[in-house]
């Protein structure tokens, strides 16, 4: 680590330099000191409506802002570029994948410093320079195999995804502390590419992760303003789209559009983070508990209440409302798994473009043309915001009905695998992997860690052969699931694949009776000390 200012320390090596300008560290540092103690608070106030929960209140639609909700107010004007999202392609921001993913026919491009990757100090530096070669087509790519990769004429709309708000960046320290990663990451790509990004006729533009409440979302909305001064950039030029991927944020859809209103692009229905959000919000309720993973889909009560509401919240703000991601991806060398994929797929995507989603994501490239003909046929317009849905009423017990179904040795054994299979590949610095053939990414992960946590505390943690879930089982059926992965995977690449720490890591999350609030905050802590740089 070497000093590059009085206060600004950064580890850091020759090829980033010109990405960690004086300049653009100092943008950096103006964050921090404007918006970081805010940030921290609304850590502590996460904290303390956990607790809340945890006592018992249970969650409703807030009385001190009734007049946001009652009020007839719409967000601006939606960029040109924007107006049409049918197919929202999202992958981490690796070279090879952007260029994939631009080149891919769908829309636009989430690029995603969240869920789908791993923090390693060079995935994301790496990818903060990818983005700026794309931005300048200056991007190009040679596979070890020899295949080159470079971009088509039209390509998709880049939207960016920072870290969330509970992230640190340990690699960039300001006054010895380690700054917001979400600073970091809009921070550097708004300062090297909004001017670029506006006089390429688009705009920078963001995907916001895993927010709680309105008042995260003003926190944004303020450092969209500071940032817009401060390269003298016209206000309202950002524009971001929050994934409503939380609980609590569910209540706060109108909220968290109005304290954007001069910046957003809508909602998204963050589906994987909602449902870990559901299982950890509600982790001291007894009445609460979800069946297998497999068993939550879209169309259970609470998740299709969930997604219906924001669809009409939207609308009636004239806002769209994107719709979530089926996690299937193509199946190789198996046709009727394949098959079925597909069609997992397209009955997803039916259902969101019947409901008036105004686009959704996919996953993978081999999903956009599939996805694309479904909104084609079912959304001739660019967007259906003009559906305002006003037939739907979603009332607080429907956000929060409990679904039913069954726990099955199968559900937890899939978990338990997928957790340590994931957790590996990512203490391994890749963050979005196919296990069993679906995309696996932090959020889908985290649902697998929060089952087995509480399946292990809840009176109705019982398998449906009547077993209850506990330590021991899970131990048991780890310990199976261990040597299944290292037959599968072979000793060698066991050994250096961050197995073993994965395993020791998922099971002490598991174990701990103090619900850690994101398995990526130990998780970094480790990807850091291995060296992981
Ligand atoms: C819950 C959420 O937050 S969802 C959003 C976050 N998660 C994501 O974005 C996950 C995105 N998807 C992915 O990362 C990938 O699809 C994976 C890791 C699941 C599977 O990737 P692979 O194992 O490479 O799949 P596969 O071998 O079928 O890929 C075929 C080609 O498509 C490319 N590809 C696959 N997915 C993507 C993608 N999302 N974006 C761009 N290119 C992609 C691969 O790079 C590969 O390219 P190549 O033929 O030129 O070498
Ligand atoms: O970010 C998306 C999700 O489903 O989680
Ligand atoms: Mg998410």
């Amino acid at each position: 680590m070497f000093l590059k200012s009085e206060t600004v320390k950064i580890e850091s090596e020759k090829k980033y330099e010109e990405l960690l300008t004086p300049e653009a560290l100092e943008f950096l540092e103006k964050l921090h000191h404007n918006f970081d103690e805010r940030r921290k608070k609304l850590l502590e106030m996460r904290k303390q409506i956990q607790q809340k929960l945890n006592d018992g209140k249970p969650l409703n639609f807030l009385e001190e802002t009734k007049h946001v909700r009652e009020g007839n107010w719409t967000i601006d004007r939606i960029p040109k570029d924007l107006k049409d999202r049918r197919v929202e392609i999202t992958g981490p921001v690796d070279r090879k994948m952007i260029i994939n993913a631009l080149n891919s026919g769908a829309k636009t491009f989430m690029a995603d410093f969240e869920d789908a990757t791993s923090p390693t100090w060079e995935n994301v530096m790496d990818g903060q320079l990818n983005l700026q070669d794309a931005i300048r087509r200056k991007i190009d790519f040679k596979a070890s195999n020899g295949k080159k990769y470079a971009l088509k004429d039209q390509t998709a709309v880049l939207i960016v995804r920072p870290r969330g708000w509970h992230l640190k960046e340990k690699h960039i320290q300001i006054n010895g502390k380690s700054i917001s990663a979400s600073f970091v990451d809009f921070g550097l790509y708004f300062y090297h590419n909004a001017k670029e990004l506006i006089a390429g006729g688009s705009g920078p533009y963001f995907y916001l992760p895993k927010l709680e409440n309105h008042l995260e979302a003003r926190l944004w909305n303020d450092v969209f303003i500071f940032s817009q001064n401060e390269l003298g950039i016209p206000q309202g030029t950002i524009k971001a789209t929050v994934l409503i991927e939380t609980i609590t944020a569910a209540f706060e859809m109108d909220e968290i559009l109005y304290e954007l209103r001069e910046h957003s692009a809508g909602l998204n229905c963050g589906r994987w983070d909602y449902i870990f959000s559901f299982i950890k919000k509600f982790q001291n309720d007894t009445d609460v508990i979800l069946p297998d993973r497999s068993k939550v889909t879209m169309a259970v009560p609470f998740m299709s209440s969930y997604s219906l509401l924001a669809i009409k919240t939207c609308h009636k703000r004239n806002a769209p409302a994107i719709g979530g991601m089926a996690a299937q991806i193509p199946v190789k060398n198996d046709e009727a798994a394949n098959k079925a994929a597909f069609d997992k797929v397209r009955a997803d995507k039916e259902r969101e473009v019947n409901n008036g989603h105004d686009g959704t994501w996919v996953a993978h490239p081999g999903m956009v043309q599939i996805v694309k003909d479904i909104f084609d046929k079912g959304m001739p317009e660019p967007n259906q915001i003009s559906n305002k849905r006003e037939d739907v009423e979603v009332t607080a017990e429907d956000l929060v009905e409990v679904p039913a179904g069954n726990i099955t040795e199968e559900g937890l054994r899939t978990n338990i695998n997928v957790g340590i299979q994931y957790t590996a590949a990512w203490l391994s610095g890749r963050g979005s992997v196919p296990i069993n053939n679906l995309m696996e990414d932090a959020a889908t992960a985290e649902i697998s860690r929060a089952q087995i946590w509480q399946w292990i505390r809840h009176p109705k943690g019982v398998l449906s052969d009547r077993r209850d879930v506990t330590i021991e089982l899970v131990e048991a059926i780890m310990e199976e699931e261990l040597k299944k992965i290292k037959t599968q995977v072979g000793t060698e690449f066991y050994e250096e694949g961050h197995y073993r720490e994965a395993a020791t890591l998922f099971e002490d999350l598991i174990k701990q009776d103090h619900f850690t609030e994101f398995l990526t905050l130990p998780a970094y802590g480790q990807l850091i000390k291995g060296g992981n740089k």
